[in-house]
């Protein structure tokens, strides 16, 4: 119920459109079932006539059928109409669901394989654009309309009311919960198996390389073959039921209007209800069913959409890293100060007593382990997580303002990150250039990429800088790709640049002109930059190296100072 409630809170503001086109519903299903009984009224009134010659008044009759005629199509119309620009306006509901997820991916070790989270953004969102116009509306609209048909039933016939309460109920409650609970625990296998299904082909598909060096592609494509089949069984024996439901439910629909002909059969006798109320009653009886026809459906989608609700809610309910700073950062210094590190939901720290500066303009290199907190440290200052929240002793400051108050706009503004995990979209190499800069020129770009040793390479692809790339920058090697980021890196006017293992992998030419390239920017331009590097071409030039080991700082001082009283450090240069 929870769950329900905190769905409509989501919808509100679309609830007047909502509550407009559940009303014009209402109005369109009762001129809709009004019009078949007023009509055999009529009919069997205008036969009378004709057959016993008597007068009668038929323009009345025949106006109340047009003007219902009318309603019906104009109301349908406007209801279909409204619905649906609600249900559209409710497209939001995504990019809330996105918007709430975006600061806790890199704050979380989200334990969600990418597939999983998919599924969820794509199908469980999915299942909520049912949520109005296949629950809500046909449930609004049985509460209103069915008390109005069984008054109107009653003014014939008491007995008939009663009959047909009893009989819509079992069409709209009794047999769907029949058929939810026949169902439920194959719906709930369904749910799985569809994200079974997402989450193993997107996996599939982005280790396709890897699945064919190690030949494990057709016990693979094996795989999916039986999670498609499992699903394609469990989806045949949910249609059969539906099947069945609908059947039983046609049935029903003129077994009722079977037994209410037998109830009304004395009362024709004695006089108490005439020919035209008989007919027009029967018609009323067989047509007011469509007043829950949707009914069945709707109590199926509800477990569903209230599920899927309640599993985009799990994940956002989390708590967030709050954004409470508004100063912008000012060009310069960085300082730790004695600073302890936890992860969110960790109790060992990541990072110990971290006491360190880099002072503006300076070049700063961190060398460790793997594991020994040099990604943390660095990420730390994006803003991705909080750092003044009571859990984290110590502090972070730039130019005095502690980090937590400081706005994240202006952080990452200020601040550009080269990480490992870094991402090309699937967009020409000038959009990508473009991420960096918005207004980046053309001579810019060429001058970035000159830089990196990239130009002459782009100059000799028929489409230049507009070559599409894939997603991860399909089209480009590894070492080209990098070297692309490293030209983003250098289009950013930020006052720090950070980049992590930038050179790892390239040859050493690549290397030596990336890095006399970086450094002279740096320089020219009078920023800072920080560099998580093992490369003793790059360590030489820095003007401190930072040595980490488990989360600490175990020593600092320039290379050839570490180079000669730091073992620690020799061992790191032959490791790496
Ligand atoms: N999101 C996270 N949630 C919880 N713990 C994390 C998270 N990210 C990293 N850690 C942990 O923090 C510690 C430091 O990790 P970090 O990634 O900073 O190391 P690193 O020195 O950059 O290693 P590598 O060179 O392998 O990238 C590790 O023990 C790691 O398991």
């Amino acid at each position: 119920m929870k769950v329900f409630f905190r769905l409509i809170k989501l919808l509100k503001p679309q609830l007047p459109l909502m509550l407009l086109g559940a009303l014009l519903s209402v109005i369109t299903v009762l001129a809709n079932i009004s019009l078949p009984a007023i009509s055999g009224w009529f009919i069997t009134l205008m036969a009378i006539a004709g057959t016993t010659g008597i007068t009668v008044n038929y323009f009345t009759p025949a106006a109340i059928i047009r003007f219902l005629a009318i309603v019906r199509t104009a109301g349908r119309y406007a209801e279909r109409m409204l619905t649906h620009r609600a249900t559209f306006n409710a497209a939001y509901l995504r990019h809330y669901f996105y918007q709430q997820l975006e600061p806790l991916l890199p704050y979380y070790q989200i334990d969600l394989r990418s597939g999983d989270l998919l599924a969820r953004l794509q199908q469980d969102i999915d299942n909520l654009d049912n949520f109005y116009l296949r629950v809500l509306l046909p449930i609004f609209v049985v509460l209103i309309s069915v008390p109005i048909v069984c008054y109107a039933l009653a003014l014939f016939s008491t007995t008939i009311a009663w009959f047909m309460l009893s009989a819509l109920l079992v069409v709209a409650i009794v047999l769907p919960v029949i058929s939810y609970f026949t169902s439920k625990t194959l719906a709930k296998e369904k749910t799985r198996l569809e994200s079974h299904l997402t989450e193993t082909l997107v996996n599939g598909i982005s280790a396709i390389k890897t699945l064919l060096v190690y030949q494990v592609g057709t016990s693979y494509q094996r795989s999916i073959a039986s999670i498609t089949k499992q699903y394609y069984d469990i989806r045949y024996k949910l249609v059969k039921i539906n099947t069945a439901l609908n059947a039983l439910i046609f049935l029903f629909i003129h077994l009722s209007a079977l037994a209410c002909l037998f109830i009304l059969l004395p009362s024709l006798a004695t006089g108490e209800v005439d020919s035209k109320s008989l007919v027009a009653i029967i018609l009323l009886v067989l047509v007011s069913f469509e007043t829950v026809s949707s009914m069945p459906l709707a109590l199926q989608l509800l477990p569903q959409s209230l599920a899927s609700a309640a599993r985009l809610f799990a994940i956002i309910d989390k708590d967030k890293p709050v954004e409470v700073g508004t100063r912008q950062m000012q060009q310069g210094d960085i300082h730790f100060d004695s600073f302890t590190f936890y992860y969110p939901e960790q109790t060992k720290s990541s990072l110990t007593e971290i006491t360190l500066s880099i002072k503006k303009g300076e070049k700063v290199a961190i060398v460790g382990a793997s594991g020994a907190g040099k990604s943390t440290l660095v990420n730390l200052l994006m803003g991705f997580w909080p750092t003044g929240d009571g859990v984290n002793a110590g502090k972070i400051s730039i130019a005095g303002d502690d980090l937590s108050q400081l706005n994240q706009a202006s952080l990452r503004e200020n601040i550009a990150l080269m990480s490992r995990q870094g991402h090309i979209f699937d967009a020409s190499i000038a959009d990508n250039l473009r991420l960096a800069k918005s207004d980046v020129t053309n001579e810019e770009m060429r001058n970035a990429c000159a830089q990196v040793n990239l130009l002459t390479f782009i100059d000799s692809l028929p489409n230049g800088f507009n070559t599409w790339l894939g997603s991860t920058g399909v089209g480009l090697s590894g070492g080209q790709v990098q070297r692309l980021q490293i030209a983003q890196i250098l289009l950013r006017s930020a006052k720090v640049l950070i980049l992590d293992e930038p050179t790892k992998g390239l040859d050493r030419h690549n290397e030596e002109v990336v890095m006399e390239n970086l450094l002279a920017h740096v320089i020219d331009q009078q920023k800072s930059l920080l560099l998580i590097t093992h490369q003793p071409l790059m360590l030489q030039q820095m003007d401190k190296i930072i040595v980490m080991e488990q989360g600490k700082i175990t020593a600092q001082g320039s290379h050839n100072e570490l180079i000669n009283s730091n073992n620690y450090y020799q061992t790191l240069l032959n490791y790496f």
